[in-house]
């Protein structure tokens, strides 16, 4: 059993967001008895959800319970809550929030589970979310994040993550919300240094799947996750995060799930361009959100504004939309100028 303050049985929460990880998150929060409301995008899919009682276009096989509700009415399912858990794929996060941010009542905590970076602002989710959610503050916000794979937490495999805010008392209420048996929550206080793990393992997973699309060994996947780590912490470095956040679940945990998890899209992505695939093709026959291929646009951008040396990030850029070939790129990488092996700080 874990103990929780008898007030959190009561909390009123809205998701926003019903794909996989939007639909795994309610589930485990209408399991443990809340009373969900859940913003669902497409019309069959709630549909789906409401009659069925599953979401088999992004979550199937998981039986949904009678506590969690499907809605299309989004102003509805964000007003008159305590908590309001924002999972929609990093680039309609600003469009759906801006929707319904005025409906948020001035003391709801905000959580954000997405994992991106926009492109045109470079802002990661808590600053989009600051942006569009009236009244909002870094008191009130909170990110969920670490190794989780939507399909294993709805199995109930057992699952390590943490929570982020400035504010320690919201990462402690969200925490209590959210730890089950099967879900432990941590909690930190390095929001940015958090988000930026989030994402960027995502562009490094990308790379991750090509050298495995492309046949290589083991030897080279470490090496990757090792030179990746050191790439994202030079980033977030550079954007204020702590270092030792990298070390924890939103940094190295969630890099090494992804970089070896078949269950990953990024990773899953990669691979097949490894094998030959182009991207357009792949991403027209995904309706499921790579969240990556994005964001891999916002760290080319981001780490040549700050000067941040990050030569995989820029090769996987490179790759994706200059149809870079990906043995090509392998062979710039190996390559490149010698030099020491750990930057200074
Ligand atoms: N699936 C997973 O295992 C995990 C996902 N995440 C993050 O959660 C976020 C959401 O990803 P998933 O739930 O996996 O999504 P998904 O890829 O399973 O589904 C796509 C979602 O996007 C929605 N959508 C598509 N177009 C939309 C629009 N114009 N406006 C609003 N919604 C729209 C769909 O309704 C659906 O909910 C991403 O940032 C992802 O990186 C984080 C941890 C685990
Ligand atoms: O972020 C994830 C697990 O923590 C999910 O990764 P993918 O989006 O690559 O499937």
């Amino acid at each position: 059993m874990i103990m929780r303050d008898a007030s959190i049985e009561t909390t009123a929460i809205g998701v926003v967001g019903a794909g996989s990880w939007g639909t795994a998150l309610a589930q485990l929060l209408a399991s443990q008895g809340f009373s969900i409301d859940h913003w669902v995008y497409e019309d069959e899919v709630r549909e789906q959800m409401r009659t069925d009682r599953e979401n088999g276009r992004f979550l199937p096989g998981v039986r949904l319970s009678d506590n969690l509700h499907p809605s299309g009415d989004l102003d509805a399912v964000v007003s008159g809550k305590d908590l309001v858990l924002v999972v929609t794929p990093s680039h309609v996060t600003r469009q759906t929030m801006q929707r319904c941010g005025p409906a948020i009542d001035a003391d709801t905590i905000v959580v954000s589970a997405s994992k991106g970076i926009e492109n045109q602002t470079h802002l990661t989710m808590s600053g989009v979310l600051t942006e569009v959610i009236p009244g909002l503050t870094d008191q009130r916000l909170a990110v969920l994040t670490g190794p989780s794979f939507a399909r294993e937490v709805a199995r109930q495999v057992p699952t390590v993550v943490t929570v982020a805010s400035g504010n320690p008392d919201t990462a402690a209420y969200v925490q209590q919300v959210f730890a089950t048996p099967y879900f432990r929550v941590y909690t930190i206080e390095d929001v940015i240094g958090a988000e930026l793990g989030a994402s960027v393992k995502n562009v490094i997973a990308i790379a991750a799947g090509v050298i495995d699309g492309l046949g290589l060994g083991l030897n080279t996947r470490a090496a990757l996750i090792t030179r990746g780590l050191v790439e994202i912490r030079r980033l977030g470095l550079a954007m204020g995060a702590q270092p030792r956040t990298f070390t924890g679940l939103a940094g190295v945990g969630d890099l090494i799930l992804t970089c070896t998890g078949d269950l990953s899209r990024n990773h899953t992505i990669g691979k097949q361009i490894g094998q030959g695939r182009k991207l357009k093709d792949l991403l027209a026959e995904m309706h499921m959100v790579a969240e990556g291929v994005k964001t891999a646009r916002s760290v080319y951008n981001l780490s040549r504004k700050l000067g941040v040396e990050m030569p995989i990030s820029q090769a996987i850029y490179h790759l994706l939309y200059d149809d870079l070939d990906p043995k090509t790129a392998l062979h710039q990488l190996m390559t490149r100028d010698l030099k020491q092996e750990l930057d200074e700080i």
